[in-house]
């Protein structure tokens, strides 16, 4: 067993951090995009005389949402999955920091070109938009299917390097650095745009420049992949390696087959966790894109501080993610803490739906409040496909999975836009964003009762003694 050990590379501690490390910082620049431009909302709806890109509320929300446009109605993340099955590791997650970047380039020339009062109309479905945002929406869309489909990509990556080892507590690190990218985002995108005379393109282009570094990290990741992947094939030969080689790097073509889907879409602990991740990130992720304005409208806090309170979201999932993790590593009850999670968000939304205490020290308390949930419910999350999903099948788990939350991430945020255009007291979209925490509720019972059935290991240790 000791001589096993040293085999294969994923193995080596030193090895599987540095993966690690390496392809989270290429995600944590793909998660400074996502949210670049949602402390941004008050530069953009400035008309264009006064600096700013003359959105509406509605402008906005559509462009929010169009990260997933593509990948919800072009079935990009679905076949994302098949080619990451298929294609491998390595093909996939260059393609897809290759379309992170060519989306935000897009973006990035949305919101610097000069489109003079254009706009683009489809008069069919009464739908028009200032040129900039369509523009600017086309390119968030392409970057979507590319940070999507990284997202895949990294999740199995962390499975391939960490079955058997300390996988929830490397997963909590990836999201926790993933969102130190959302909270430099929400924190420095508008004194960053401010300093260059209120610039909307100057922190896109600081997250253009930091993407282009996450994909070269991508690059030497690969370089790893391939060392993995021989140590693996180098050990293959020994008859008493074969079958630990089974679990632990399915990357080869033959291993996957199509009829195996029938296998995730037959199994009911799978749909609660894509109905459990529609409903909790629909709770969370577009609420981040309003929460900026909710602070300046609600809570009487001053444009410049506002970004920094929904900050302190991804701030506090930084420590909490990986710890709630190791927890799960080591103790178990994953099941339990995505339930707890689901509650907590309910009861947030809940509290700024009815508008009490409207001051800027509350809305920081709930905040952090708020943390803490998005914290429990991923750590618990993500771990725990693999127990549900064979391996092999994990690429194409993870992009379906991915695929039903942007259907939230896309409609959610066109939704509440035109929502907050009509009630911009916040009342009816917070009592929204509550409902999907209740809702959260339910399934995480459900999940409960399905894992008691089917024996899944959700309440299991990850780290086998
Ligand atoms: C790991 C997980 N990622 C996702 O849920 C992504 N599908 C969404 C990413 C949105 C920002 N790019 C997470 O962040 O918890």
């Amino acid at each position: 067993m000791t001589e096993k050990i040293q085999r294969i590379l994923s193995d080596s501690k030193g090895a599987r951090w540095t993966a690690l490390f390496i392809v989270a910082f290429t995600m944590m620049t793909g998660y400074f995009i996502t949210d670049v431009m949602s402390p941004l909302e008050v530069l953009l709806d400035k008309p264009v005389a006064a600096g700013g890109l003359g959105w509406t509320s509605d402008d906005y929300g559509f462009f929010a949402g169009s990260y997933g446009l593509i990948n919800v109605f072009l079935l990009m993340l679905f076949f994302g999955g098949i080619i990451l099955d298929k294609m491998g590791i390595r093909f996939t997650g260059i393609m897809a920091c290759g379309l992170m970047v060519i989306g935000v380039f897009i973006k990035y020339y949305g919101v610097t070109g000069d489109f003079g009062d254009s706009r683009f109309t489809l008069s069919f479905v009464n739908f028009s938009l200032p040129m900039s945002a369509a523009v600017a929406s086309l390119g968030f869309a392409i970057f979507g299917v590319g940070c999507e489909i990284c997202g895949i990509t990294v999740s199995k990556i962390i499975t391939k390097w960490f079955t058997g080892h300390e996988l929830a507590l490397a997963m909590g690190i990836q999201v926790a650095l993933a969102r130190l990218g959302t909270a430099g985002a929400m924190m420095g995108a508008l004194p960053f745009a401010k300093a260059f005379g209120g610039k909307v393109g100057a922190p896109v282009l600081l997250g253009l420049v930091l993407l282009v570094i996450g994909f070269l990290s991508f690059i030497v990741y690969t370089v790893m992949d391939k060392k993995l992947d021989k140590s693996v094939e180098e050990a293959k030969g020994e008859k008493e390696f074969e079958k630990e080689k089974e679990t632990l790097d399915e990357e080869t073509d033959d291993d996957f087959h199509f009829r195996d889907l029938k296998y995730i879409f037959s199994n009911p602990g799978f749909w609660c966790i894509c109905l459990l991740c529609l409903l909790f990130y629909s709770g969370v992720f577009p609420f981040l894109k309003f929460a900026t304005k909710l602070m300046i409208a609600n809570y009487g806090v001053s444009e410049d501080m506002a970004g920094s309170i929904p900050s302190l979201i991804p701030f506090g999932t930084l420590l909490l993610t990986p710890l709630f993790g190791s927890l799960y590593d080591r103790i178990g009850k994953g099941a339990t803490l995505m339930l707890i999670g689901s509650a907590m968000l309910a009861a947030v939304h809940f509290i700024f739906a009815i508008h009490i205490l409207p001051y800027g020290w509350f809305a920081v308390i709930i905040m952090i409040i708020l943390g803490v949930a998005f914290s429990l419910v991923p750590s618990a999350m993500w771990p725990s496909v693999p127990k549900i999903i064979p391996m092999k099948l994990l690429g194409s788990a993870y992009a379906i999975i991915f695929y039903i939350q942007n259907i939230g991430l896309a409609l959610v945020p066109m939704f509440i836009g035109k929502v907050n255009g009509a009630d911009p007291s916040y009342t009816t979209s917070m009592s929204i964003f509550c409902g999907f925490g209740v809702a959260a509720v339910v399934i995480s019972l459900l999940l409960i009762a399905v894992d008691k059935k089917k024996h899944y290991g959700l309440q299991d240790a990850n780290i086998k003694k």
